[in-house]
C-alpha cells in the first residue's frame, strides 16, 4: 500500500464503469469520469437520480462485482482507477478478492428484506466469519456476534430469532451487524434506511453515526433521505447520469447549486421534500 492510499481510504480517479454487452443488450456506461476522495473516518453521503450509477459504484467498491458468480452481468472498470485501502480495483486479481472484501463492509440495497429466511440472527451475523474460517473458535464467534447485536442496539434475546420474527428496522440492524462483523475499515451502505418505518429511520441514522465513532471506518452511504444524510454524512456527492454533479458539505452543495440536477434537488428541498427519490433527472415541469 502506498502512503497516499493510507491518507485517503477511498480514491476514485477519472473512474468509468461499464456493463459489458450481453445477449441483445449493447454495452452500457454506468459511470463516467468520477473523481473523488474519502478521508479516514469520513462518511460521504451519495445521492442521485434513478439509474445514475450509485448501486453500480457500491457493487464495485464493495468488491461484490468481482466475486465469481454465474448469470449476473457484472460491471467492469473500463477507465481510470478506484483505489480502496491501497487496493487498485481495476484488474484486481480474483485470488485477492476475499482479502479485499474482508476489509470492506457492504450493506446491499434491500439487505433487510433479503436476509436468509431459514437462519437465525446469530447464524446470519456470524456467517461472514465462518465463510472466512470454518474452524473459527465457537466461543469467540458467539462473543463476537453478541457484541455486534449489542452494538446495533438489539436485545440478545433476538439471537435465536428468524428474520420473519423481526420488524423491518430490526432486520436492517441485523444486516448492519453482519456488514460490520469483520471490523471493516470501509463501509459501503446502499440505501440503509430504505423501506424502514419513518419512526425508526432516525434511529438507524443515529446508529450509523454511533458505530462510526466506535469503529472508526470510512464510509460511503447512498441515501435519498436528506435528514439521514445530514445526520450521518460529513459531505455529500451527487451523481447524475453517471457523472459527478456536485460534491461538498450539504450546505455547500445546495446553497449555490450550479448543475441542473442539483438545482432541481435544491428546489425540491426548498419545497419541503426531505426524501427526494421521486425526482428524476429529466427537465423540470
Ligand atoms: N446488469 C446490468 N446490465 C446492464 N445495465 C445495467 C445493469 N445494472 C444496471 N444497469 C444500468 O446501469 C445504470 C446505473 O444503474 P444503478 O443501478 O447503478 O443506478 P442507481 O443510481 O443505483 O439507480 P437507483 O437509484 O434507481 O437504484 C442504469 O442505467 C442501469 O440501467
Amino acid at each position: 500500500m502506498t502512503g497516499a492510499a493510507h491518507r485517503y481510504p477511498i480514491v476514485l480517479s477519472d473512474l468509468s464503469i461499464e456493463y459489458p454487452a450481453h445477449g441483445a443488450s449493447a454495452a452500457h456506461v454506468a459511470l463516467h469520469g468520477i473523481s473523488l476522495r474519502v478521508a479516514p473516518g469520513e462518511v460521504l453521503g451519495m445521492l442521485g437520480s434513478a439509474g445514475s450509477g450509485k448501486s453500480t459504484l457500491a457493487k464495485v467498491l464493495s468488491g461484490v462485482a468481482f466475486e465469481p458468480r454465474t448469470g449476473d452481468v457484472r460491471p467492469v472498470i473500463t477507465g481510470g482507477e478506484a483505489t480502496v485501502l491501497g487496493h487498485q480495483l481495476r484488474g484486481l486479481p480474483k485470488r485477492k478478492v476475499p482479502e479485499y472484501r474482508f476489509h470492506v463492509g457492504y450493506l446491499p440495497q434491500d439487505a433487510a428484506s433479503s436476509l436468509p429466511p431459514d437462519r437465525t440472527v446469530a447464524e446470519i451475523v456470524g456467517e461472514p466469519i465462518l465463510e472466512r474460517d470454518r474452524r473459527y473458535n465457537r466461543h469467540a464467534l458467539t462473543n463476537r456476534v453478541a457484541t455486534m447485536i449489542d452494538s446495533v442496539r438489539l436485545p440478545l434475546g433476538m439471537l435465536d430469532r428468524f428474520p420473519y420474527e423481526l420488524s423491518g428496522g430490526q432486520r436492517q440492524r441485523v444486516a448492519l451487524a453482519r456488514a460490520l462483523v469483520l471490523g471493516p475499515s470501509v463501509l459501503i451502505a446502499d440505501e440503509p434506511t430504505a423501506g424502514i418505518d419513518l419512526t425508526v429511520r432516525d434511529a438507524v441514522a443515529q446508529l450509523i453515526r454511533d458505530l462510526r465513532e466506535q469503529h472508526t471506518f470510512s464510509a460511503i452511504i447512498i441515501s435519498h433521505d436528506l435528514p439521514v444524510l445530514r445526520r450521518t454524512a460529513d459531505r455529500i456527492a451527487v451523481l447524475d447520469k453517471g457523472e459527478l454533479a456536485a460534491i461538498g458539505t450539504i450546505d455547500e452543495v445546495f446553497d449555490d447549486p450550479r448543475h441542473p440536477y442539483v438545482m432541481a434537488l435544491a428546489g425540491a428541498l426548498d419545497a419541503g421534500h426531505a426524501v427526494i427519490d421521486e425526482l428524476d433527472s429529466g427537465p423540470l415541469a
